[in-house]
């Protein structure tokens, strides 16, 4: 069964090491939030560096049937939370558990070799999820389907434009249902043609995954999939409750 369990969750990030006070205060002034736009703290650790806190004290329970959404100004911490959900992020502090198959649609290049062919990356993908070679064909198939790339299936993923790296990369990583699905807002956002296509795969992805975690700034995504929103703000939990109670607050701000 899916789970997910996070308690008192720090992330931090060191900026330098030294304590010169005037580089503090640059750095201070570099990373201190322009108005609206609450951010990270800095501080200083036990090792005395200066470290940028991303994350402090976060603590929620996902159970299967939850659809959470993060919502939250820039730099507010969503994407940093996913990827310590997806295991890319130690905690500083506190503890992530996650149980359960895990797909992450975080960025275009994770886990692809891009001295790979396209083809070549969907087949290792299928053995890494250990997958039959009947299944692996089917999901090639499908995904040659879905991102239509021609002869460029067989060139080295590095000759492909941005937009076929796309096309491959949300293509295969709809491809194969994991447990949970932590998903970034950029892959909602591409070109009207892709997106028409794009998503019906990732809704029917949605419905089929047991727990779903996505950030996202469009409040009609989180009204249509989600269960539950956690407001994020300056890297804290402001609020935690349904879409109906959390959007209308977050809107207001
Ligand atoms: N590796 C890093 N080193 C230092 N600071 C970082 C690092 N990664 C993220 N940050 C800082 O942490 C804060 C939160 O970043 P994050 O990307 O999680 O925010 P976000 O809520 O996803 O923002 P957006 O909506 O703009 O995508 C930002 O202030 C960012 O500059």
């Amino acid at each position: 069964m899916a789970l997910i369990s996070v308690e008192g969750l720090d992330i931090t990030f060191p900026l330098y090491h030294g304590n010169s006070r005037s580089l503090k205060r640059t750095l201070a002034a570099a990373v201190q939030p322009a108005r609206n736009a609450p951010s990270a703290h800095l501080q200083q650790d036990a090792r005395d560096r200066v470290v940028v806190q991303v994350l402090h004290d976060i603590s929620f329970r996902l159970n299967p049937g939850d659809r959470l959404g993060l919502i939250g100004s820039n730099g507010a911490g969503k994407t940093t939370l996913l990827r310590a959900l997806a295991g890319i992020y130690e905690p500083v502090a506190g503890r992530v558990r996650v149980s359960g198959t895990v797909g992450a649609l975080l960025n275009t290049n994770l886990g692809m070799n891009v001295d790979l062919s396209g083809r070549e990356n969907i087949r290792l993908r299928g053995l890494f999820h250990g997958l039959t070679r009947t299944r692996i064909a089917a999901v090639e198939q499908d995904v040659q389907d879905f991102a239509e790339l021609g002869t460029f299936m067989d060139m080295p993923v590095k000759t492909y434009s941005s937009g076929m790296l796309v096309r491959l990369a949300f293509g295969l990583a709809t491809a194969i249902t994991p447990q949970i699905l932590l998903m970034d807002e950029w892959f909602l956002a591409g070109d009207a043609a892709f997106m028409t296509k794009a998503r019906h795969r990732l809704e029917a992805l949605v419905d089929r995954a047991e727990i779903l975690v996505v950030s996202t700034h469009q409040p009609e995504v989180m009204q249509a999939w989600c269960t539950r929103v956690l407001w994020l703000d300056g890297g804290a939990i402001r609020m935690d409750g349904p879409p109906d109670m959390v959007l209308p607050a977050y809107l207001a701000r």
